[in-house]
């Protein structure tokens, strides 16, 4: 593996296991969703895996943070494959990865404030009060939010602030890779474009490897140096953004270039 691999998945087959009709719980079969997937984001890349809902993208990306081991294949986190450590292990490595959930609405508990949020990723680092502090507010001024919504119940924030704070969470602890789910799908347009232009400049400026999974191929036009599309839970097609998106090889690639087009 080159050093510089900062995720790498290698054949890796993964799912679900369910539970058939009629049958008791003690009888469960594999339903993978996810087939065969080969993947790998190195050092200060943009990667982003465009696929349609239900595609496997979400599934995808909880077997990269540890909570859903493939039924085949190895998942690689900063060198180390995380499902042949012991749990404890596996987590100390995971926890190195920022992760900015799909919904800001549904991630946020109402009931608790910013403050709290934000300190969670510095839980188990060794920094006093004031350094966490002085991590939080530097973390929350490069989202372009003042630290007074510290104070601040998500219930009083708007969601393109709420997509902010979310992403504060996901860099304060300064990680190595940022993972974000569908980051401007529940926005209004107008902010989405906000957004991603925030994610350029904070992937710029920390120097991270930044994995993004969307259906929507503006967002991996403006976030993405590379693109992997994802049918059915299989790779289809994967290279240089602006090569796959002006020559796309695969016929599904070519089908959601024209339904982008025909949208805009
Ligand atoms: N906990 C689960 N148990 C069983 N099947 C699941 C579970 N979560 C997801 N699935 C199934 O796995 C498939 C892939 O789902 P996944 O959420 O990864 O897709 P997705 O591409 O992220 O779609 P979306 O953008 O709509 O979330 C779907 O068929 C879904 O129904």
């Amino acid at each position: 593996m080159s050093a510089s691999a900062i995720v790498r998945l290698e054949n890796v087959t993964l799912g679900y296991y369910t539970i058939p009709k009629g049958w008791r719980s003690l009888f469960k079969i594999k339903q993978p969703v996810v087939f065969n997937v080969n993947l790998n984001v190195i050092d200060g890349e943009k990667v982003v895996i465009i696929g349609e809902s239900g595609s496997g993208k979400t599934t995808l990306l909880k077997t990269i943070l540890g909570i859903l081991p493939p039924f085949e294949g190895k998942v690689y986190v900063l060198g180390k494959s995380i499902y042949d450590l012991p749990v404890k292990e596996r987590r100390k490595i995971t926890r190195q990865i920022g992760y900015v959930p799909q919904d800001p609405y549904k991630s946020l508990n109402p009931r608790v404030k910013v403050e709290t949020v934000m300190m969670e990723p510095l839980e188990r680092s060794n920094l006093t009060e004031s350094e966490k502090r002085e991590r939080i507010v530097e973390a929350l001024r490069l989202v372009q939010l003042h630290e007074r919504i510290l104070e601040y119940y998500p219930m009083q924030l708007s969601g393109g602030m709420m997509q902010r704070v979310l992403i504060a969470r996901a860099i304060v602890h300064d990680p190595e890779i940022l993972i974000l789910d569908e980051p401007t799908s529940a926005l209004d347009v107008s902010i989405q474009a906000q957004v991603i232009n925030l994610l350029n400049h904070i992937q710029k400026k920390l120097e991270l490897a930044m994995l993004t999974v969307t259906h929507d191929l503006a967002v991996a036009q403006y976030l993405a140096d590379r693109v992997i599309i994802l049918y059915r839970g299989r790779i289809v097609e994967e290279g240089e953004t602006r090569m796959v998106l002006s020559q796309p090889s695969h016929e599904y690639t070519r089908l959601l270039i024209s339904s982008y087009r025909a949208s805009i």
